[in-house]
């Protein structure tokens, strides 16, 4: 699914409503309705109090409009309108006066502190206050009735975007923004609903279809792509009948160090889970027997050193290398890395120490092979390239580092990100149970055990990301969040492939829309 800027939005609304011939009202009239379904069929007539808050551009509008589609179906709705400004958008003005034909009770105006209402926790709360339009900080008694809302226990719904929030700009101020326990946004999700200093304000969201022109979401350059099970399966290579073990590579796994051999483990693991044809581990002669007991599959190559990596030679072509896991930062094992790195036509998986030796070797980064990748975690990256004052100045600086040296990054966390050149690709599987040590190592195994059978750089690292997290997800589910390991992780590989074709399961709202 494609992520559109503000600016893009807007263009896609005007497009609309140029090419459908129809009204910014009609069209506004589409969005409300959009987020009075999926509330209607939630509450089904509970006569909760409904307390819609709206501000005084198309947001506020949208809000206008699903008060007066409450109020036709018998709902408890109390509509206020946060008069941050005497402006008003011309929808605003329209569904204002819509409204206060249905109903005696009409919004009330709230300019200032002494208008906020009493809020019980079994309320709901609709932010309508501010959508994708914001331009500056909410400040004053805004400010305060945003507060005021995240103090409530009751649940609040946004609508388009949680108040406070840019769609795809820094976040200025923690305490201005409207911490939303569910968002309904309209077409695509935005940004910020992504980016550890933000996505904690959405929570959860939907994506409501309000049926903008389809030419203009197709054709154009959206500001990243959202990898769901859709966008994976079109990735996924099938098998075909008369391939043979050389048809899926021969990945070179180099990892490992006294005391840490348990990343070549699972690194070595997760490649053949992930179906690379054969494996080779790469390690130092401490090594030689744990990789032949706990992986008869791989073939292992030492080193001459017993504990650490010094020198990599091997005597056959591997599709692919994956290296750095557990190597630590031993000068001959950095002068080791820096010989396989001329190895220029084999695809690379660069992770750990390797990127560590790489931040401290800054002239090592030009001997980077065209399109390798490279998985940092967010130390990591900061090692990389240097300290950043928002998660958008680390895209930025991210992006430019992947153009200027070539490589794929994969930044690393929830919603795991993969820029390659100025585009971005947003992971949309995995979970907190993922925070245990070495289920990095294992998605270093599994992305170059996909380059080994003939996946590209990006392609590798998209799909290798989201089988990672979809791996952990169904660990998860069986385990729960703490109990998850590493090991769990890859057990889950075969079962993030084969659910990669499994239909969800429909919801008894959608069953009966069909
Ligand atoms: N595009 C689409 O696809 C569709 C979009 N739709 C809906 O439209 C929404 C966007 O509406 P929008 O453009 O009217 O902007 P919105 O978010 O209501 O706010 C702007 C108003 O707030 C004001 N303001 C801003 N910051 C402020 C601050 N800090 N403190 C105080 N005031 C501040 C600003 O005032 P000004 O700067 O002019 O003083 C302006 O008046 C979008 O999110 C979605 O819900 C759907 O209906 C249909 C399809
Ligand atoms: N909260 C989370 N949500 C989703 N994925 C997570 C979360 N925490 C960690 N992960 C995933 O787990 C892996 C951790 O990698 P890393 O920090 O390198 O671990 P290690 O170095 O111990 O192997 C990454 O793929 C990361 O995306
Ligand atoms: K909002």
């Amino acid at each position: 699914m494609k992520i559109f800027s503000a600016e893009q939005l807007y263009e896609a609304d005007k497009i609309t409503i140029e090419k459908q011939q129809i009204t910014s009202e009609a069209l506004m009239e589409r969005a409300g309705t959009q987020i009075f379904n999926w509330l209607h069929q939630r509450l089904n007539g509970t006569p909760v109090p409904i307390r819609i808050f709206c501000g005084i551009g198309n947001n506020g509008g949208d809000g206008l409009v699903v008060g007066r589609m409450l109020i036709e179906h018998g709902y408890n709705v109390i509509v206020y309108v946060v008069n941050c400004s005497d402006k008003r958008s011309k929808n605003f003005l329209i569904n204002y006066d819509k409204i206060k034909n249905v109903t005696k009770k009409w919004p009330l105006l709230m300019k200032g502190e002494s208008d906020f209402p009493e809020i019980n926790p079994e309320d709901i709360i609709v932010d309508a206050i501010f959508g994708i339009g914001l331009n500056r900080c909410p400040g004053g008694w805004v400010k305060k009735l945003i507060q005021y809302l995240n103090e409530s226990k009751a649940f609040k719904l946004a609508i388009d975007i949680p108040s406070g929030l840019y769609s795809n700009l820094p976040l200025e101020d923690t305490e201005a923004v409207l911490k939303a326990n569910h968002t309904l946004t309209f077409q695509t999700p935005k940004l910020s609903f992504f980016l550890p200093e933000t996505a904690s304000f959405v929570s959860n969201f939907d994506v409501l279809e309000i049926g903008l022109d389809i030419e203009f979401l197709q054709t154009t350059e959206p500001i990243g792509q959202l990898i769901s099970k859709l966008e994976a399966q079109r990735f996924y290579k099938p098998r075909e009948k008369f391939d043979h073990k050389g048809t899926y590579g021969h990945t070179l796994i180099v990892s490992g160090s006294y005391g840490k051999m348990g990343a070549a483990v699972l690194s070595t693991t997760s490649a053949y889970r992930i179906g690379a044809g054969m494996v080779t581990a790469f390690v130092p002669k401490c090594g030689y027997a744990i990789i032949q007991t706990t992986i008869p599959e791989a073939m292992v190559i030492t080193d001459k050193e017993d504990d650490y990596l010094s020198n990599i030679s091997f005597d056959f072509e591997p599709s692919a290398i994956g290296i750095g896991m557990g190597i630590g930062k031993n000068d001959t094992t950095v002068a080791a890395f820096k010989k396989i790195l001329q190895n220029k036509d084999i695809p690379f998986v660069i992770d750990a120490d390797a990127l560590n030796i790489l931040s401290e070797n800054k002239a090592m980064l030009k001997l980077l092979p065209k399109n390798s990748i490279l998985t940092p975690h967010p130390g990591e990256l900061k090692r990389l390239i240097g300290e950043w004052k928002n998660d958008y100045e680390k895209l930025e600086k991210t992006k430019k580092f992947s153009e200027k040296y070539e490589v794929v990054v994969i930044i690393k966390g929830a919603y795991t990100i993969t820029v390659y050149g100025d585009k971005l690709y947003i992971n949309t599987t995995g979970n907190p149970g993922m925070g245990t040590a070495g289920s990095g190592d294992a998605l270093s195994g599994v992305i170059t055990g996909l380059l080994s059978q003939g996946y590209d750089a990006l392609l590798a690292s998209v799909f290798g990301v989201y089988l990672h997290g979809r791996a952990g997800d169904i660990a998860a589910g069986q385990l729960g969040y703490e109990a998850v390991m590493a090991g769990d992780v890859i057990d889950n590989l075969s079962e993030a492939y084969l659910d990669l074709f499994v239909r969800e399961e429909l919801s008894s709202e959608e069953s009966a829309e069909k």
